[in-house]
């Protein structure tokens, strides 16, 4: 069967950009750490992207207008999304060796975000740095550079899946895969 861009795009990365079995066991290995502060890294990380990323607020009923980091961070919308994001990656996470599963949970983000809350895709790239700034800044001592690479890997492979799936649903303007 002809095999839709998505999916090629995905086989090209899968090649390029393979997360080796070192490479997962250090990537699970910071997480954990991450995982076990789950709330406050992911206020953290969600209060960042949106002060230095104003225009992601647009999407959010409830703080888009908030300017307080301090106001942000007592926002029941942005926690619950906070635990989302960080539920969703840790469901990545668990599942590095299992490749389909790490597709579906991902392409099922995308899809939710490119057809129910229209977001533009750029702001995944934007969230995964900021995600990746705070984790090495908050675990600076676990953030080896093999940590560091590690992760970056883990960026592209959440970019590449989400772009994935707003391509597969037909979003206007076709991000590129690439970081
Ligand atoms: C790795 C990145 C992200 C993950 C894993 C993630 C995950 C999720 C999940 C699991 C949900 C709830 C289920 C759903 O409605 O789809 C959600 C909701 C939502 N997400 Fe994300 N998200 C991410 C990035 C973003 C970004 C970058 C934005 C916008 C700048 C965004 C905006 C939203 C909005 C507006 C909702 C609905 C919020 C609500 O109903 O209160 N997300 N997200």
């Amino acid at each position: 069967m002809e095999k839709v861009q998505g999916e090629m795009e995905i086989e090209r990365w899968e090649r390029s950009e393979e997360i080796s079995d070192a490479e997962k066991k250090v990537i699970q290995e910071t997480w954990s750490r991450v995982y076990a502060n789950c709330e406050d890294i992911g206020v953290s990380i969600l209060i960042r992207f949106f002060v230095n990323f104003p225009s992601a607020k647009q999407y959010f009923s409830q703080f888009k207008h908030m300017e307080d980091p301090l106001e942000m961070e007592r926002s029941l919308q942005l926690r619950k999304h906070a635990r989302r994001v960080m539920g969703a990656i840790n469901t990545v996470v668990e599942n590095l060796n299992d490749s389909e599963k790490v597709s579906s949970v991902l392409a099922l983000v995308g899809k939710a975000h490119a057809l129910k809350h229209k977001v533009e895709p750029v702001y995944f790239k934007k969230l995964t740095g900021v995600m990746l700034e705070v984790i090495a800044e908050e675990y600076a001592n676990d953030f080896t550079p093999e940590a560091h690479g590690a992760w970056t890997k883990m960026r592209t492979l959440i970019y590449t899946h989400v772009t994935a799936a707003y391509k597969e649903v037909g979003w206007a303007q076709y991000p590129t895969a690439t970081l």
